[in-house]
């Protein structure tokens, strides 16, 4: 099928406008500006290498960890584009502090939006040339329109979720997101800078082959984890699962969606909350992984029912094919 006939990103938001029924617009000229920023950093990322856009920025987050320049350009390229464009009250990034309160031109925000995001996810892959990603969830304000944003705002349940995505800057760069009614994936060409319908109604098996973890750390993961990566490796049934681990968590992600898989990042001696964050990681990829028929939990909780406390919170995250997770988690319950 030629990708003239397949459907482009904006015929298929205008088709499916009863997804954005609530929205009079605003959701669509918000992924509007989500797709432009992601066409220009994809831009960027494929001449890592040619312009100066490798290495360390040489300053850290508030995370402690050493900002990319490809973390900082695409920090700024995604606030930018929606700040510029006035199509959300808020926004919350890793790269940022605090989250940020954008005023409109006189004073009032009339918005309704927020957004949280991972504006370059994979940072330790920039410089070797191994796919990145974005990660985006989008919120309805809870505070009256019109009043400067709050915290509340911004510490919602990921169930609460209006619509959330990835992007990844791989062999190609693919957007894919879930508004609730399914996940659907775009490839982008180029050559036209048009993002075209090439995964629809994208699902994830219940049963898979491949496990994710970096096991690396295995010494200093909990019993519970150390069971299930045994039980991932016996010699038994369809087991044992192929390894594979990119070290980008929407390049794993992405692969065990294709092939079928769990993903982990446990809690360990190193990291006591786990790494990944609540907000702009495990939350947005928890929508996509349960809109797509998987499952997504803590290792007892189910994540999106987690009530989040801080902008930049971590949680241990597991998800991926319903069963696999539902087997980590019933090793995770006999090692309490
Ligand atoms: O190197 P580790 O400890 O395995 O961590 C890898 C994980 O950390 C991350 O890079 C964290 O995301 P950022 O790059 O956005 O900080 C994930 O993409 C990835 O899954
Ligand atoms: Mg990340
Ligand atoms: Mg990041």
């Amino acid at each position: 099928m030629s990708a003239q006939s397949k459907q482009t990103l904006g015929e298929f938001i205008i088709d499916r406008q009863e997804d954005f029924k609530y929205s009079s617009g605003e959701l669509t000229r918000l992924f509007n500006s989500i797709r432009l920023a992601a066409k220009i950093v994809s831009h960027k990322v494929n001449q890592a290498g040619l312009v100066d856009i490798i290495g360390a920025f040489g300053q850290e987050n508030i995370q402690g960890e050493q900002q990319q320049k490809l973390d900082v350009y695409a920090n700024e390229v995604f606030i930018q584009t929606l700040i510029n464009r006035e199509i959300v009250c808020g926004i919350g990034s890793e790269e940022n502090d605090d989250f940020i309160s954008i005023e409109g031109k006189d004073g009032n925000n009339e918005n309704k939006y927020i957004v949280l995001m991972d504006p370059l996810d994979g940072s330790s892959n920039i410089d070797v040339n191994v796919s990145v990603g974005t990660i985006f969830s989008i919120y309805r304000r809870v505070t009256p329109i019109g009043t400067p944003v709050t915290k509340e705002d911004f510490l919602q349940k990921g169930e609460n979720q209006v619509a959330a995505g990835y992007v990844i800057y791989g062999s190609s760069t693919m957007l894919v997101y879930t508004t609730g009614n399914g996940v659907n994936g775009f490839t982008l060409n180029p050559a036209i800078g048009t993002f075209y319908l090439s995964h629809p109604e994208m699902s994830i098996s219940e049963d898979g082959g491949i496990y994710s973890v970096n096991e690396g750390n295995y010494v200093h993961f909990p019993q519970g984890v150390k069971d299930y990566i045994k039980y991932c490796q016996a010699e038994e049934g369809n087991r044992p699962y192929t390894s594979r681990y990119i070290g980008s968590l929407v390049s794993d992600i992405h692969r065990n969606i294709l092939k079928g898989g769990i993903y982990l990042y446990p809690t360990s001696a190193k990291a006591p909350n786990g790494k990944l964050r609540l907000l702009y990681e495990c939350n947005p990829i928890a929508f996509i992984i349960e809109q797509a028929g998987g499952k997504a939990s803590d290792g007892f909780n189910r994540i999106m029912e987690i009530e989040p406390t801080e902008l930049h919170q971590r949680v241990p995250f597991f998800c991926g094919s319903k069963n696999m997770v539902e087997k980590a988690e019933e090793f995770m319950s006999l090692n309490k």
